[in-house]
């Protein structure tokens, strides 16, 4: 159960009074998470998720709460920050800063099909486009820099093995970025983790993105590939399923074609995506805060995706 802080509802009242939304009638911890404290918030003028930030620092804040407002404000299902009399939606809550989004209905699809992945494609290209007049800037906290970062701190944890993979990687990486190529990938807001469990559906159709507290300027290709690999491959392997990759692939590039160095960087940058997440998780494994112990996700997961990216590059 991932609550760091617990609320009572006394301070859960408060936040509803403050943003007129009723009176509270129910709330419950969410078991899941990793990253934050998350609540269902029951009040008389509906269902919402209360998210005190654990990590992130409040000036970090109005880029993710601020990109949901605009991205939902533009049509796609992604929670709508409540705003506060003066216009805040970024709160505090037990000392913490905190947002109150509405609840999305559906529920998370973990066994996707082909439809669902369409689904998936097409809402992320949508995701991409509208995020286009986004006028805010900040980079993604989880790109490059702090992969060159945290690699050090997890490579003593490491056998001989994944410590060569992580030093050859880490260094292939840092070449692709230096090329003129990736300087030209298109780029703008992406959420950089839209994973299964951060997606909802209702049957085949998709009814909710959130968790956008990884969002951050960077390649549109990057945002593809970390989708890629977690909606499209053999779960036991981690190899590509066709099927699933030609549906989110075709759905996407019915909203959006990609450029001729986008595909030609796609191995590369599912490469990137696998990295990114075998280094957070290496992280969360080795060097855990108290209540991430309870669910930490498993890195080797992520390291035999990469190997997979590496010995069968994806063919467009
Ligand atoms: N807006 C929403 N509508 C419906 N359910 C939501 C919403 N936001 C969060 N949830 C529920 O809360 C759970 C935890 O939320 P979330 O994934 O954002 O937490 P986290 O700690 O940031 O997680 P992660 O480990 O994925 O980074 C989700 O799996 C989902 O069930
Ligand atoms: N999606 C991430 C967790 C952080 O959101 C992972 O599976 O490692």
């Amino acid at each position: 159960m991932a609550v760091f802080t617990e609320v009572p509802p006394e301070e859960a009242r408060a936040l509803l009074q403050r943003l007129q939304l009723g009176e509270l009638l129910a709330l419950q911890g969410i078991v899941g998470g990793i990253e934050n404290t998350n609540y269902f918030v029951t009040c008389s003028a509906g269902e919402f998720v209360l998210t005190l930030f654990e990590r992130l620092r409040p000036e970090q804040l109005p880029f993710y709460l601020y990109l949901m407002q605009h991205l939902a404000q533009g049509g796609l299902p992604v929670p709508n920050p409540r705003a506060d009399a003066q216009g805040n939606i970024v709160h505090s809550v037990c000392g913490k800063p905190a947002a109150l989004v509405n609840r999305l209905p559906g529920k998370s699809q973990l066994a996707p099909g082909p439809q669902h992945c369409a689904a998936m494609g097409q809402t992320l290209a949508r995701l991409h486009l509208v995020g286009r007049s986004f006028d805010r800037h900040q980079p993604n906290l989880r790109g490059l820099a702090w992969w060159n970062e945290t690699a050090p701190l997890v490579l003593p944890y490491l056998g001989p093995q994944q410590a060569d993979l992580l030093r050859s990687e880490l260094a292939y990486q840092n070449a692709v970025a230096a090329t003129a190529d990736y300087a030209a990938l298109p780029r703008g807001p992406v959420h950089a983790d839209l994973f299964r469990d951060n997606v909802l559906f209702e049957g085949e159709k998709l009814t909710g993105c959130f968790d956008f507290y990884f969002a951050g300027v960077d390649t549109w290709l990057f945002d593809l590939a970390v989708c890629l690999n977690d909606w499209c491959i053999d779960w036991a392997t981690g190899a590509h399923h066709p099927a699933r990759a030609q549906a989110l692939l075709g759905a996407y590039e019915a909203e959006r074609k990609l450029t001729d160095t986008e595909r030609a960087l796609l191995p590369a940058m599912l490469r990137a995506g696998a990295l990114r997440f075998w280094i957070s998780r290496l992280w969360d494994f080795y060097l855990p805060r108290e209540a991430a112990l309870l669910a930490p996700h498993d890195p080797t997961h992520f390291e035999r995706v990469l190997r997979e990216r590496i010995a069968h590059p994806l063919q467009l």
